[in-house]
């Protein structure tokens, strides 16, 4: 089965949800006249690292993102993989991802398991516990948010349950452009399947951002990247080369997992 994806690399206002949600309206419209089957948006995308003021503008149980995101997947007949937002919880306040499917219904969530102490998360965030796993059209995939790609054995526990898709959202900082390209790159090639990550444009009072968004293959291949500036990517997936990938280097039934 094939999806045509569009990641929508925003530059993001610096703690103003308002702001941000106008942005993505209408970067998911300009997106919609290419038909895509997926679209993707960053982390933290109505706020952006505003961590310190997050008490007065994260979501209450992410409800207006749910009600954002269900409208527009109705309005334009898509799946949203909906980067994330700080969702107020009774455990804290937790860096949510959100699915919704075609039909505007809720497909599933995943809250940030590992938090990122270099940029303070772990003073205003609380930790999530979700799986992250979630099925559109039938097809497994699982939803990663950002430093998660440091943990290569989180991502291989997704392959493991016949994950065909890692969708990854973030807000990379650009000096370690590099890591980011290797770890994604790696991430495809060791669990044979479709990494798409949508990373965000930009600067904030801290961080300058990397963009670089990228949709790479089973193999490892590159099949469409952004630039470091806002713009949206749009790359076409073709789940069938995940089969291929994995039936002629079957490193999933040449495991030992009995030894490590
Ligand atoms: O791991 C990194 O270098 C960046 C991670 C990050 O920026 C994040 O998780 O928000």
């Amino acid at each position: 089965m094939k999806f045509k994806i569009a990641c929508l690399q925003m530059d993001i206002a610096f703690g103003n949800p308002e702001k941000n949600y106008h942005a993505a309206s209408r970067m998911i419209d300009m997106a919609s006249s290419q038909k895509p089957d997926i679209v993707v948006l960053p982390e933290l995308w109505t706020t952006g690292y505003d961590l310190a003021n997050l008490d007065g503008t994260a979501d209450e149980g992410a409800q207006e993102a749910k009600v954002f995101f269900h409208e527009a997947a109705l309005k334009h007949q898509t799946h949203f993989i909906g980067g994330s937002v700080a969702n107020k919880t009774e455990a804290g306040i937790e860096n949510t991802m959100l699915i919704f499917d075609k039909e505007g219904e809720f497909a599933g969530k995943y809250s940030k398991l590992h938090l990122f102490r270099l940029m303070d998360e772990h003073l205003y965030l609380a930790a999530g516990k979700d799986k992250g796993l979630f099925s559109l059209d039938g097809h497994k995939f699982a939803g990663l948010i950002c430093y998660d790609i440091r943990f290569p054995e989180w991502v291989r526990a997704h392959a493991l349950q016949d994950v065909e898709a890692l969708f990854i959202v973030a807000e990379w900082p650009i000096q370690r452009l590099e890591h980011w390209r290797a770890l994604l790159i790696a991430r495809a090639i060791e669990n044979q399947c479709f990494v798409i990550a949508c990373n965000r444009a930009g600067a904030d009072p801290n961080n300058t951002f990397a963009g670089h968004s990228m949709v790479i293959g089973p193999w490892g291949d590159v099949i469409a990247e952004g630039g470091e500036g806002e713009e949206i990517l749009f790359a076409e997936i073709d789940l069938d080369q995940v089969k291929e990938a994995r039936s002629k280097i079957p490193i999933f039934t040449d495991r030992r997992p009995e030894l490590y």
